[in-house]
């Protein structure tokens, strides 16, 4: 952990954090209800997610995946009930870096004039100290809105100013996801599942112990698939926590301990091998649905 950390609004709520995770899960979501309008897209759903676990999320288009995720991480209030992230009320949780977000690969990336190292630095940026923050659009919920120009802003705001440790946490992050020769490569220039392992460096660069995914591996060929899986699975080994949506029901049965299967409400909340036998997914993706490997029909 670097030494340049000097938020002072922050440290308070990461104490307050830690003292609240030595004794309860990491995410809590009691009696949740919320809608953009004023029908519901969540409905009284209730979940907690302990330090270690390994869930995915999953459920039809449109059945409030993504929402859920939002709520969890405070970008988005509850009408009713409440949420907690690391013991801290979700949407004043302040100690964002504890948190990696992997978005669904973003074809922007083609044309980002920024390396991979760039990319990964950006991590170190909740480290630097105050007075080099970058302004307005570097945050957690403009990473969940934009996540290419994001990186750019903040890799630009941080640029020069990491500590040789802040390398070497940075470096060894891309030793992790396997990208170390890639350091120098512009973003744009890698395949879908590269990119996508640059991101979890960044995430784990910000030595996150909560990852987030959404999507991560749609448009990602089978094989970077394959070991993007291989990646996520040796990070939870780790004790990174991993939250996961994932249309690929095969993927997820085959790695993650827990599934949550959504629509609106939950309809199982169970290990991953119980959800198989289940008639959840039935009932929440319709009668004719059937579990095959590689996805739901
Ligand atoms: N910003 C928004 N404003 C209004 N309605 C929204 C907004 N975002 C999502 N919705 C609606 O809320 C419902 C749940 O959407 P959400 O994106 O959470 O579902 P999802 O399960 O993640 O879907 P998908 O699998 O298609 O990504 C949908 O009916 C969607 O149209």
């Amino acid at each position: 952990m670097s030494e340049n950390i000097i938020d002072p609004a922050t440290a308070a709520d990461t104490s307050a954090a830690s003292d609240a995770e030595a004794s309860g899960p990491i995410v809590d979501l009691s009696g949740v209800t919320f809608g953009y309008t004023a029908t519901p897209v969540i409905e009284d759903v209730s979940l907690t997610v302990d330090s270690g676990e390994y869930v995915a999320i999953v459920g039809p288009n449109g059945s409030g995946k993504s929402t859920l995720m939002r709520l969890m991480l405070g970008l988005l209030g509850p009408d009713a009930g409440t949420a907690r992230l690391f013991g801290a009320d979700a949407d004043r949780f302040g100690d964002g870096e504890r948190v990696g977000y992997v978005a669904q690969q973003a074809t922007a990336a083609e044309e980002m004039p920024i390396t991979v190292r760039e990319v990964v630095k950006m991590g170190r940026f909740p480290y630097v100290a105050v007075g080099n923050l970058p302004a307005e659009g570097s945050g957690v919920d403009d990473l969940f809105e934009d996540p290419i120009g994001t990186t750019r802003r903040t890799a630009n705001a941080v640029s020069g100013r990491l500590t040789d440790a802040d390398w070497a946490i940075v470096d060894d992050a891309l030793t992790t996801v396997g990208m170390s020769a890639f350091a120098d490569r512009r973003i744009g220039q890698l395949s879908g599942g590269q990119r996508q392992r640059v991101f979890i460096a960044r995430a784990l660069a910000g030595e996150a112990d909560l990852l987030v995914l959404d999507e991560p591996t749609v448009g990602v060929d089978a094989e970077s698939v394959d070991a993007f899986y291989d990646l996520l699975d040796a990070l939870n080994d780790a004790g990174i926590t991993v939250i996961l949506i994932e249309h690929d029901l095969g993927a997820v049965v085959e790695h993650a301990d827990r599934v949550v299967c959504l629509n609106r409400e939950v309809y199982f909340d169970g290990p991953a091998d119980e959800f198989v036998e289940s008639d959840a997914l039935a009932r929440a993706f319709g009668t004719g649905a059937r579990f095959l490997a590689g996805g739901a029909e």
